[in-house]
């Protein structure tokens, strides 16, 4: 069949989030006057100078957005007890309707054992086995926020996904496993690839719908694309570039530009859509906790 000359439609997500934190404002604006102020508690666990980079850009955006925001750093040598008792506080403080506990966390602290302990109601990650559970059941969940921006940004190209190969590289609990139940509930024939999957290429290239989450600079190469196909990059990898700090996703965008049809970029991609998609779930669950209804549309 005919060739594929034309380059890939960059998605933006940097604009569709802007788009969406103006809608988020509106809705707290909404809430506000209705006696509501949502409320963030972020909580940030030892100095990881990436982790302290994307705190500082939650915090932002929630504070630009109206949010009312809560930031507590422990140091590193915080005990699992003392977190443990953190979010006990957190989960019955009445202004706090949203609690994310930034990862990684230090070793000696078990993450799974810290998001079992927050209030799923107040679950906005969507990590706590309550909210997992309700998603792969197919209702009501807190959605996370990586896989949420995904969708959003992939039904912004195309609205009917029924049918369509997606084949995602990546089976983390943050990303990959989240984000297949999503597009399984679109109707997509869904894989989930990873380390040890054999020949990974040739499954790439029966993708319609291609999402790297891996965390491998430049993975996946543009011969790797079927022509036409939507590939979305969640990777975010930090290298030196002329002495400058650069991040580079798990895509080789140049080459993947040439094939697709349309593409994420990093950053600017699926990045700023994880922000927004944070707010819009604190809202959420602000509204379900005081049994209002919610000013921002339902996905
Ligand atoms: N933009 C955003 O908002 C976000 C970006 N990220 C970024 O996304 C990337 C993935 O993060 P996360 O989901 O936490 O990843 P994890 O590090 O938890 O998992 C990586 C996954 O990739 C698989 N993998 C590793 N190497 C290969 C390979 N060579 N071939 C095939 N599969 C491989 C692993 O397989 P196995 O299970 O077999 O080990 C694992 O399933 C990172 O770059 C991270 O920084 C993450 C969250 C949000
Ligand atoms: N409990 C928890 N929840 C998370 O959602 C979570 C987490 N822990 N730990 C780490 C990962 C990673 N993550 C990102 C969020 C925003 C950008 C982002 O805004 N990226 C910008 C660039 C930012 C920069 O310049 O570094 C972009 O891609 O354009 C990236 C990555 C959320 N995560």
């Amino acid at each position: 069949m005919g060739t594929h000359t034309s380059e890939a439609t960059l998605i933006d997500g940097a604009a569709v989030a802007a788009g969406l934190h103006s809608e988020l404002r509106s809705a707290v604006e909404n809430l506000v006057e209705r006696g509501l102020t949502p409320g963030l508690a972020v909580v940030l666990v030892g100095n990881d100078p990436a982790s302290s980079v994307y705190v500082r850009n939650k915090i932002r955006r929630s504070v630009e957005a109206g949010l009312r925001s809560f930031h507590h750093e422990l140091p590193s040598t915080t005990s699992e007890t003392d977190l443990l008792s953190l979010i006990d506080r957190l989960n019955s403080a009445h202004d706090v309707d949203g609690i994310l506990v930034q990862l990684p966390l230090p070793s000696h602290i078990d993450a799974q054992k810290v998001t079992a302990a927050i209030d799923p109601a107040k679950d906005v990650d969507g990590f706590h086995p309550m909210n997992v559970g309700k998603l792969s059941l197919g209702g009501g969940a807190l959605v996370p926020c990586t896989p949420l921006g995904c969708m959003l940004l992939i039904k912004g190209v195309r609205s009917q996904l029924a049918g369509l190969n997606a084949v995602i590289v990546g089976r983390s609990n943050i990303v990959g496993k989240p984000l297949a139940q999503l597009l399984l509930r679109e109707n997509c024939t869904v894989t989930v690839a990873h380390s040890r999957t054999e020949d990974l290429p040739s499954l790439c290239r029966r993708a319609d719908i291609l999402v790297a989450a891996v965390g491998q600079p430049e993975l996946i190469r543009g011969d790797w694309i079927k022509p036409g196909a939507i590939v979305i990059d969640v990777g975010i990898n930090r290298a030196e570039h002329e002495g400058r700090q650069k991040l580079i996703g798990d895509v080789d965008f140049a080459g993947a530009r040439a094939v697709a049809g349309a593409l994420t970029p990093v950053p600017g991609g699926v990045g700023p859509m994880t922000i927004a998609c944070l707010l819009r779930n604190t809202i959420d669950a602000a509204c379900r906790r005081h049994g209002v209804s919610s000013p921002i549309g339902n996905s």
